[in-house]
């Protein structure tokens, strides 16, 4: 396995720009998600590192070995890059044995040990003899992954691997495939527009929005301390406050609430919480902000509870997350308190 380097990387389709200037490093042996929009240049990006699109500009590097360059544009198979295509697209008539042995340089797909070795990898140890259809879909994923590991690949592109299967799979199917990703130490990249899946995947977390990474971090640091109001929106729910900082501390509509950047102020702006920062208080508490519940939504393990604050000039309603081992509040009136720091970002 090893590094991925990709540098100020530009490629045009048609008359569009669909990647401009990008920058990324996937660390030997890890995994980075790319996260954005449908038509963000996801596929484009990943289509660019497998050698099926020409760059215009820009170096990409697999370990030592510039495979692009100026006047350089190695052919997709001499990459030693292995695609896991959005749904698996195995050969039907194929066995599983088979599919997966088609992974394999030619002189080594009979009867090769690297077969049940993957398999085994991906939890389907076994399973050589079945018939994809014989598989559900989750497993049918895990077999693309195994084809796409078993010639021991630098690095690994999988392009929206899980979007196919149903809610209820796919957990479990993300948690095996990076646990077979991390056993056979592979250098991957993941491109996906759903935050969870990119949060809970990668080691780290690029945003890619109109073919431009906005932000390269580890999940923790994109999700609570986005670098713009586009990124903070993009990874998770934000409740968003008209503020005015001045000496580290922002003015809003929940009070005063320290700001983690160091703002020293006076500025203008928007403070942003996730709605797990928000807790809700009965209305006879002596701390907090008036408030009134005016809705939510129930998701068994937590629920969201829709809030609006009290008084003229406090922006739209907005909603906490609350744990369902508790009373959830009904309508009517609440207090509203904050924990932890706000970001802020000033306008203008
Ligand atoms: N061959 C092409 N010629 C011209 N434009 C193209 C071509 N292929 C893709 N595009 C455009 O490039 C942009 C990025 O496409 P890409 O498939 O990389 O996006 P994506 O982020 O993977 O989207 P999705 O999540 O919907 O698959 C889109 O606006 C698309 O219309």
């Amino acid at each position: 396995m090893s590094t991925l380097t990709i540098r100020d990387l530009d490629v045009t389709l048609g008359e569009m720009a669909v990647l401009r200037g990008v920058d990324l490093e996937v660390p030997s042996g890890s995994v980075t998600a790319v996260l954005g929009p449908s038509g963000c240049g996801k596929t484009t990006l990943l289509r660019a590192v497998a050698g099926f699109v020409r760059p215009e500009g820009g170096e990409i590097r697999i370990g030592d070995a510039v495979v692009v360059g100026p006047g350089r544009h190695l052919a997709p198979e001499r990459r030693g890059v292995a695609l896991v295509p959005q749904e698996g697209a195995l050969f039907p008539h194929l066995s599983v044995g088979q599919n997966v042995a088609f992974g394999l340089p030619r002189s080594e797909r009979r009867r090769s040990p690297r077969v049940a070795e993957v398999l085994e990898l991906v939890g389907l140890a076994g399973y050589e003899d079945r018939r994809p259809d014989e598989l559900s879909g989750g497993q049918q994923q895990r077999v693309a992954v195994a084809r796409a590991l078993a010639p021991d690949p630098s690095v690994v592109l999988l392009d929206e691997p899980f979007s196919a299967l149903d809610a209820s799979l796919r957990e479990s199917v993300r948690s095996q495939v990076r646990d077979a990703l991390d056993r056979s130490r592979a250098t991957a990249l993941v491109v996906t527009h759903d935050q969870d899946e990119a949060l809970s995947v990668a080691d780290s977390v690029a945003v890619l929005d109109e073919g431009r990474i906005l932000m390269h971090a580890t999940p923790q640091d994109v999700y609570r301390a986005p670098t713009g109001l586009g990124v903070a929106r993009f990874v998770g729910q934000c409740v968003e406050l008209p503020a005015d900082v001045t000496g580290g501390v922002a003015a809003t509509a929940l009070g005063a609430l320290a700001v983690d950047a160091a703002v020293a102020g006076p500025a203008h702006g928007v403070v942003m919480l996730r709605p797990e920062q928000l807790r809700l208080l009965p209305a006879d508490a002596p701390d907090g902000t008036a408030g009134e519940v005016v809705g939510g939504e129930y998701f068994g393990h937590d629920a969201l509870v829709r809030v609006r604050l009290s008084g003229p000039g406090t922006g739209p309603p907005f909603d906490v997350q609350v744990r369902t081992l508790g009373e959830i509040p009904e309508r009517g009136p609440v207090r509203v308190a904050v924990r932890g720091a706000a970001r802020f970002y000033p306008l203008g």
